[in-house]
């Protein structure tokens, strides 16, 4: 199980207005870290609802998640908030950066209310640095492009030495040039430093330089594809 990620028949209900929306249905999913993996599926097909239950932010109504080699499922929500710390940075696709705090007050938000064995801003200087920003540390997320707040929203999600990135639609409002740096930076992460890299694309080219494509409709995998050898981490 290590370097893993299990879905055992998980599904997601939504009650509304006497309407249950079942986003996903009894879905059964192995994820590896070594596989850069690509989800892609239909408007309201359940891909962000995925994301957010691997990554803790919601339960599911159903179903069991193994996450390495602990099941998240029946977690409170302070060993949650614990364990999303330790494991996991999101990405989004409105990158979520607080306008009023600089390039590097925002990649340090994670480690405010934290104790860590690492110098906060060495660490946080470092990320900006690996992100082609060092020179933008001071300034606002409104004095940035788009690419440049993506970038920072990732040294966000790096900050606390995450084992996981999951990424909802990081690219979704870039244009081409800023989508393929940023998409670079997640490949290089995955194959370079190791992180697993959950990737919710729109975009097919994208979805087609990833190791693996798992296609979401109706809450269900209707596909799943591995298009190249990665390396193969042991259960
Ligand atoms: N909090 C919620 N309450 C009620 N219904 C929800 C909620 N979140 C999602 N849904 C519904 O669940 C279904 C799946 O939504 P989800 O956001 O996971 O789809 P998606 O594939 O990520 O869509 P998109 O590509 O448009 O982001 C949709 O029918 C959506 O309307």
């Amino acid at each position: 199980m290590k370097d893993l990620i299990v879905l055992d028949n998980v599904s997601k209900d939504y009650p509304g207005d006497g309407v249950i929306t079942k986003a996903l249905d009894s879905v059964n999913l192995s994820i590896e870290k070594g596989v850069f993996t690509a989800v892609i599926g239909p408007s309201g097909s359940g891909k962000s609802t995925l994301l957010s239950l691997i990554g803790a932010l919601d339960k599911p109504t159903s179903g069991k998640i193994y996450f390495e080699r602990e099941v998240i499922t029946n977690l409170n929500n302070r060993k949650l908030a614990n364990f999303r710390f330790e494991k996991i940075g999101f990405i989004f696709q409105q990158f979520h950066l607080l306008p009023t705090l600089t390039a590097l007050e925002n990649v340090m938000c994670p480690l405010f209310t934290r104790k860590v064995d690492y110098h906060k801003k060495e660490r946080a200087m470092e990320l900006l640095d690996e992100m082609g920003l060092k020179d933008k540390q001071n300034a606002l997320p409104s004095q940035l492009s788009g690419g440049q707040q993506q970038r920072v929203a990732i040294a966000r999600a790096l900050v606390h030495h995450p084992d996981w990135i999951l990424a909802d639609e990081p690219t979704g409002n870039l244009d081409s040039e800023s989508s393929k740096i940023v998409f670079d930076l997640l490949k290089r992460l995955n194959k370079e430093q190791g992180l697993g890299i959950i990737l919710i694309t729109h975009d097919p080219d994208l979805a087609k330089q990833t190791d693996r494509i798992i296609e979401i409709k109706d809450g269900t995998v209707i596909s799943d594809t591995m298009q190249r050898d990665s390396k193969i981490v042991g259960l």
